[in-house]
């Protein structure tokens, strides 16, 4: 039978053992000062907010109740890490409904790693006609691996080079509800391997 990866006991433990790098009201506190940014960039411009799913949800939902001007929002799902903690390709699973054309696009994702993942939706964005295309990430991931370089346009908080969760991120698909932006001990990862 093939193995169904870690469970709720697992991550329940993990959570237990993990250190809570941002609380809910530090993410509260981002969350107000990139809804700003953002307003000034996009108050007048009508655009269209395309969530990276999964991850992107809870960053998203309450992002945009901070937003108040017109926008559309639509999403589309590509994932690099599956259901896991070590990347591969990005893979697409559902592409936005939306028309781009013409769009001033705005992407919304919860975390800057490796930037693979944004690389990619960047880049179909604009071979769909998108007018501009920027992106916005809750948390940016400090280390010296970004692919070309990449870098969000609205980035919310930093983290250090370490796996985390919370507010959408996940540890094996659970711990997305987790109140805070936690980092999960090497010694725990390891047993992932
Ligand atoms: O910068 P990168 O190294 O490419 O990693 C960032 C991506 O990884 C996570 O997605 P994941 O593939 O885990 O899918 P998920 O959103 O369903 O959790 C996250 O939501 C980003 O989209
Ligand atoms: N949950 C989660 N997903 C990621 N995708 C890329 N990096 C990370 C990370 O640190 N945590």
């Amino acid at each position: 039978m093939p193995s169904t990866g870690p469970g709720p006991e697992d991550a329940a433990r993990v959570l237990r053992e993990s250190d809570c790098i941002y609380d809910a009201a530090a993410v509260a506190g981002a969350l107000d000062s990139l809804a700003g940014s953002i307003t000034q960039a996009y108050g007048d411009i009508n655009p269209l907010l395309l969530v990276v799913m999964t991850g992107g949800f809870v960053f998203a939902g309450q992002l945009l109740t901070r937003l108040n001007f017109p926008l559309q929002v639509d999403y589309l799902h590509a994932t690099r890490y599956r259901s896991g903690t070590r990347g591969h390709e990005v893979e697409w699973r559902v592409a936005p409904k939306i028309s781009l054309q013409d769009r001033h696009v705005l992407v919304i994702d919860d975390i800057l790693d490796e930037g693979h993942t944004l690389h990619a939706v960047l880049g179909s964005c604009r071979d769909a006609g998108a007018a501009s295309v920027k992106t916005a990430v809750l948390v940016e991931k400090l280390h010296d691996r970004k692919y070309q370089g990449i870098k969000a346009d609205f980035s919310g908080l930093d983290v250090e080079d370490r796996y985390v969760f919370g507010y959408g991120l996940d540890y094996h698909e659970y711990l997305r509800n987790a109140p805070g932006i936690y980092a999960v001990p090497d010694s725990l990862l390891a047993e992932d391997a």
